[in-house]
């Protein structure tokens, strides 16, 4: 360590006398751990309100219109807009929303506030005209809170949230025409004892009187999370259990992601009993974020859960968020970020290769890709950048890409002898190998005529003798280093014909190994592939190909391609021809 740097040495070490465990909560006979997701809950978006107080620059009106609009197309059926007491715009923006007639029949926005007289007033009047709303009252509860923030004892604190309920309930003939919905959060739940939650919660069930016809939503925020998730979803499975008349509430969780696991302490939770979800996209909020709504939603989608949220243009999606929020959705985020649908190594890109191949083309078929848990294509991606090129990847990954990029199905051999060069280009520059690249190099290669031998002419006769024995003849000219050769000879096709034709001039000595050839594109000017590989009188392979509307013409290019990389190899050219590549 640099001595001149002072030691700034602030973690403890040896035993942690600074911190200390999150109490566990008493349930041996637990149930979530055996149950799975079956069904989507109810989904509140808080983007607009948990989301935008956490912003350095909260969203104007504006912002906040285009985000309820987006959060409505993705088919949020509750949508928290704000917290009307708290500012001018906070206010302005519900009275628009009502005014403006901006809110569907089937959505239900919800409105937050502090149990403070004067603050639930103001919500109230925000509220006028709206068919609908969710009054959300919260104060918090944890034994910290209640010493520092309010020095108040427990009593006195179940005796804000009640006075706050017992108002909201006056004030319900207020809004004649609204039907409303209340909400109550023992704020900072999980550090509460779970016992004094219960208390509060049941005292504001005894002030709100619910049915389960008009539940009563009790909202059971890791406003802080503190713990592992299955503490998380031991205090909603106790409180489950032990909540009188469970069946006039709707429980509902409010996970933050401090330690990282919000999305892990929802999923569990929701297996521990919960009904319902309040979260934001892509996870904004305070710290470290709210939960993720999307990678809930996508998480249950790919176990088989229909989430009944649609991110079929996931891009479009985060687009308006990143111009809301003025934030920007980090490019490994489950599902939406820029490179999750990318392989760049090697062996992940040959069972990509080989998943996509195998992979059932019916849509609704079982999806069953190695590496993609989701198909981009339900998120609105595409399979372009699937596959990435550098010094990482592999033959597979290459042959992927000419053959979904370019149409181009080189044999298993060749996809060798292919991807060393693109590996070596890649160690060369030390950079990322573009597609067009990757086009490139191979046409360079392969493709374009690049000498010794250049084929100037070519035909062929066709014979059949007495006995029924077809043979070729070929009739050639081709140039050697400035000297034209005629070149005539017979085999049994056009390959075997003209590579006795060249063998016979000395220049050259080979035999060939493997032929194959595809279609390129349809229809009348239908360019064919081929791809030959010849063995010379050293004993080493080299593949050629080239690509003609004229299939014979196509296979002897191909021949000529593998032949004049097998002279100029022997001559100790180098292949490695990036420098002579536009990129
Ligand atoms: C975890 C969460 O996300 S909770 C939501 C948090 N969101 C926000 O706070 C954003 C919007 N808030 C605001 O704009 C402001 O805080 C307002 C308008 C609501 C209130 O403003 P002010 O009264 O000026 O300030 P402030 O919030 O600091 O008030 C603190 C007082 O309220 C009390 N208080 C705080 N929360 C609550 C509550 N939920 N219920 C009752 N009283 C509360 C505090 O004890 C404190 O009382 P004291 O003045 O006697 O010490
Ligand atoms: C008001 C409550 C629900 C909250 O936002 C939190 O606890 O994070």
């Amino acid at each position: 360590m640099d001595e001149r740097v002072p030691r700034i040495s602030s973690m403890q070490k040896g035993r942690i006398t600074k911190y200390q465990p999150c109490p566990q909560i008493h349930l041996p006979d637990r149930q979530w751990p055996s149950r799975t997701i079956t069904t989507a809950p109810t989904w509140c978006s808080v983007d607009l309100r948990d989301g935008n107080q956490a912003l350095a620059i909260p969203m104007g009106i504006d912002e906040k219109l285009a985000m309820f609009q987006l959060l409505v197309q993705l088919g949020f059926k509750e949508i928290e807009v704000g917290f009307p007491s708290a500012s001018q715009i906070e206010f302005d923006f519900i009275r628009r929303l009502i005014e403006e007639n901006h809110i569907p029949e089937d959505v239900t926005i919800q409105v937050l506030v502090q149990a403070r007289e004067e603050l639930i007033r103001r919500t109230f009047e925000s509220l006028h005209g709206a068919h609908r709303a969710i009054v959300h009252l919260y104060n918090s509860t944890s034994p910290l809170q209640r010493r520092v923030v309010f020095g108040l004892d427990k009593p006195e604190i179940i005796a804000i949230a009640t006075r706050g309920t017992q108002l909201v309930k006056e004030l319900l003939p207020t809004l004649p025409g609204t039907e409303v919905t209340f909400e109550y959060s023992p704020e900072s739940f999980s550090l509460t004892e779970i016992e004094f939650s219960l208390e509060i919660c049941e005292a504001v069930v005894d002030v709100w009187q619910p049915t389960p016809e008009h539940k009563i939503i009790l909202n059971l925020p890791a406003t802080v999370e503190i713990s592992t998730p299955n503490v998380h979803a031991d205090q909603i499975e106790w409180f489950c259990r032990h909540l009188r008349n469970r069946e006039t509430a709707i429980i509902s969780l409010h996970t933050h992601n401090d330690r990282g696991t919000g999305v892990a302490a929802t999923e569990l939770g929701l297996l521990a009993g919960a009904d319902r979800v309040e979260g934001t996209l892509f996870g904004n909020g305070e710290r470290t974020g709210n939960v993720d709504i999307v990678t809930l939603a996508l998480n249950m989608y790919t176990q088989g859960v229909d989430p009944f949220l649609d991110f079929s243009e996931i891009d479009a999606v985060r687009a308006v968020y990143e111009k809301c929020t003025r934030l920007e959705v980090p490019i490994r985020q489950p599902y939406a970020g820029e490179l999750v649908f990318t392989a760049f190594s090697g062996s992940h890109q040959d069972a990509i290769n080989k998943g996509m191949a195998a992979q059932d083309p019916e849509p609704g078929a079982l999806w069953q890709i190695p590496y993609l848990p989701i198909d981009p294509k339900d998120l609105g991606r595409s399979y372009e950048a699937i596959i990435r090129i550098n010094s990482q990847s592999g033959k597979g990954g290459v042959a992927y890409v000419l053959e979904s990029e370019y149409g181009y199905q080189l044999p298993k051999a060749m996809r060798i002898e292919f991807g060393k060069i693109i590996n070596r280009l890649a160690d060369e520059t030390g950079e990322e190998i573009l597609n067009r690249q990757i086009l490139e190099t191979f046409e360079h290669e392969y493709l374009k005529p690049r000498g010794p031998f250049q084929i100037l002419s070519f035909r062929t006769v066709q014979e059949v003798d007495l006995l029924n024995h077809e043979t070729v003849e070929c009739v050639a000219r081709v140039s050697h280093e400035g000297q034209i050769h005629e070149l005539r000879a017979r085999g049994n096709g056009p390959i075997d014909a003209f590579t006795r034709a060249l063998n016979q001039t000395k220049l050259v000595q080979f035999t060939v190994r493997s032929y194959s050839e595809h279609a390129l594109s349809q229809g009348a000017e239908a360019r064919a592939a081929a791809y030959i590989e010849i063995q010379n009188d050293k004993g080493e392979s080299y593949f050629g190909a080239a690509t003609e509307t004229n299939i014979e013409l196509t296979s002897i290019k191909a021949l000529v391609s593998a032949v004049n990389r097998s002279v100029r190899a022997t001559r100790k050219e180098t292949d490695s021809t990036y420098d002579k590549i536009s990129v």
